[in-house]
Formats: structure tokens, sequence, C-alpha cells
């Protein structure tokens, strides 16, 4: 099956700074992916190129098997990005309808409304007139306008409430079920692990992890089983267990890391040591995303 979207070995390079560094993936049809990363991580560059509207330095981007730009691409695709810009002197469904008349098979007003459930006020205010959670709605709707068969979501709920972030999740949970294909970055990781089926995570313009959220967790977070030892032993041992990254002691405790806690344990408890205290901590996925987002505030 073709890849909905590819993305092979794409940089770009601002003056000196290079935003997005050699990154490939690809996209298949019905997939939900969050692309997930700190502030400046090169998220938005990634979908911006991806939609066509920037061109990669280096790399290549197809969408449906085509540029992004040409236009029965851009028929089936639709984008919401983070800075609404509508004509300001129309009204809300004015908007809609002019959006409407760009799509071969657009969704009804109708449509539209109870997706994005706009009141029949809203839909008379002019589109300047709105608040910042009106705003977003209208985004919304004007990415659905066409019926599009792949989605973009660049921050969609920035800004907006905890009701508001529900109805949208929940809309889009139903846009999943319709068989969408639906691509939005995000640095909250719990939308990440709530709403995607895979995680593409981002870290200075390179990709540091692509997998279901489960697996992007455990390859965050530390883990460690750690216990006192009456007796002495060697270090070397541990050290050659399968599944340990590293052995240290610290205040007479023995803390070996690892990501598969069942396998250490079995393994020492096959040693011939008498262990006490026996301790397991599993990394707070938060702490391990706040020191990504630390290490790169530091760079
Ligand atoms: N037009 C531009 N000119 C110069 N530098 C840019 C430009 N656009 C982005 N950058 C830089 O590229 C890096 C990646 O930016 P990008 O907006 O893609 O990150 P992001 O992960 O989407 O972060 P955020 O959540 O803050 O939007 C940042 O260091 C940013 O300052």
């Amino acid at each position: 099956m073709e890849p909905v979207i590819n993305v092979q070995n794409v940089s770009k390079q601002f003056k000196n700074k290079t935003a997005v560094d050699e990154v490939s993936f690809s996209i298949q049809k019905g997939e939900v992916v969050a692309i997930l990363g700190p502030n400046g991580a090169g998220k938005t560059t990634t979908m911006l190129m991806m939609l066509g509207l920037l061109k990669p330095t280096q790399g290549r981007v197809q969408l449906l098997n085509k540029h992004p730009q040409e236009t029965d691409v851009r028929e089936k695709i639709g984008v919401m990005l983070q800075e609404v810009s509508v004509i300001d002197a129309l009204s809300v469904r004015e908007v809609l309808e002019l959006f409407r008349s760009y799509y071969p098979n657009p969704l009804s007003i109708q449509e539209l409304v109870e997706l994005t459930r706009f009141t029949n006020d809203e839909l008379k205010k002019r589109a300047n007139k709105l608040s910042g959670g009106q705003q977003r709605r209208l985004g919304f709707a004007l990415a659905m306008a066409g019926n599009p068969e792949v989605l973009f979501f660049d921050e969609p709920t920035v800004g907006l409430d905890v009701t508001s972030r529900k109805v949208f999740w929940n809309t889009v949970e139903k846009l999943k079920n319709q068989g969408k294909t639906i691509i939005f970055t995000t640095h909250y990781l719990q939308e990440a692990d709530d709403i995607a089926e895979r995680v593409i995570l981002f870290h200075h313009g390179k990709i540091i992890g692509d997998g279901k959220p489960n697996d992007i967790k455990a390859a965050l977070t530390k883990q460690s089983v750690s216990f006192t030892a009456k007796e002495t032993f060697s270090f070397d041992h541990l050290h050659s267990l399968p599944g340990v990254t590293d052995v240290y002691e610290k205040d007479g405790r023995v803390y070996l890391i690892t990501k598969d806690i069942d396998l250490v344990l079995s393994r020492l408890f096959s040693l011939e040591i008498k262990l006490e205290n026996i301790e397991i901590e599993r990394g707070r996925l938060e702490d391990a995303f706040e020191q990504l987002t630390e290490s790169r505030e530091g760079a």
C-alpha cells in the first residue's frame, strides 16, 4: 500500500539554524499520528514542509503520492494552522460558504455546524469579532470544509479550555473512526498519549522516537531496580546482565537502570547474591519529558 505521506531525508535550514535535520518517516492511510516535541523542536516546520508551504532545503516530501501543492492533492487535505487569517469583513457563515466553494465535494453547512457546534448567533458574527476559542472552531470548520481525507492540525488545542479540548478530541475520534488520516503537532504529552496510535518524537530537529505511545514512554522513562546486599560481590556481574544499561551505588543501595524490569529481576534472582530491601522505581513520564524540554532550553 502506498503511504499517504512520505517524508524522505528532509532538512530545513533557516540561515544558520537547522530547524529540521534529516528526518524520514511515512504515514499510512487511517493512521492518527502525533508529532510531539518541546518548543522549537521542528514540529511546525516539518508540518509546513509536508503541506508544501515551506520548501525543504534537502530531501523530498510526497503527499498522496504527489507533490503536496498539486491541486488534486490540496482538494483532499484539510489544514488547521496555529493562526487563522480569514476575511474579517465576512460573517462565519459567509466564510464557511466561501471555503466550501473551493472544493469539489464539500461538507454541507449543516454538517460543518454539527462538527463545530456553531450557534445561529455565532454564524452571524463577523470573523474578526470572534473570541480565541471561536476562532479555533472556525479554523477547524475551514479544515473540514472540503471533506478531506487527510487532516493536519498544528497545536490545535493551544489556548482552549479543558471542555473545548475534550469536545475537539471527541470530534477527532469520530473522524478517526471514519478512516481519516490525522496528523497533529503538540507539546502536550498527554494529548499525544490519549489520542494518537503513533507518536513521532522530535527534539532539536531530529526524530528521536517513532512508535506506539507506550513504546515511546518506555524509551523516555528510566526504570530502576535497587537493593542492598550484605555480602560483597562483583559489579561486573550486574553490568553484564541482559537489559541492564547502567549500574551504580548510592547511599548503600545498588541501582540497576533498565528498560525491562521483569527481565532484570528474573536474572537477578538467579544470581547467587542475597538481596535485601528490593525496590522498583518506574520513572515518571512527565519528568522525562520535562528533562527533554529543559535540555532544549539549556542548549
Ligand atoms: N522562518 C523562520 N526563520 C528562522 N528560524 C525559524 C523559522 N521558522 C522556525 N525557525 C526556527 O526553527 C526551529 C524550529 O521551529 P518550529 O516552529 O518548527 O518548532 P516547533 O517544534 O513547532 O516549536 P513550537 O511549538 O514553538 O512552534 C526554532 O528554533 C525556530 O526558531
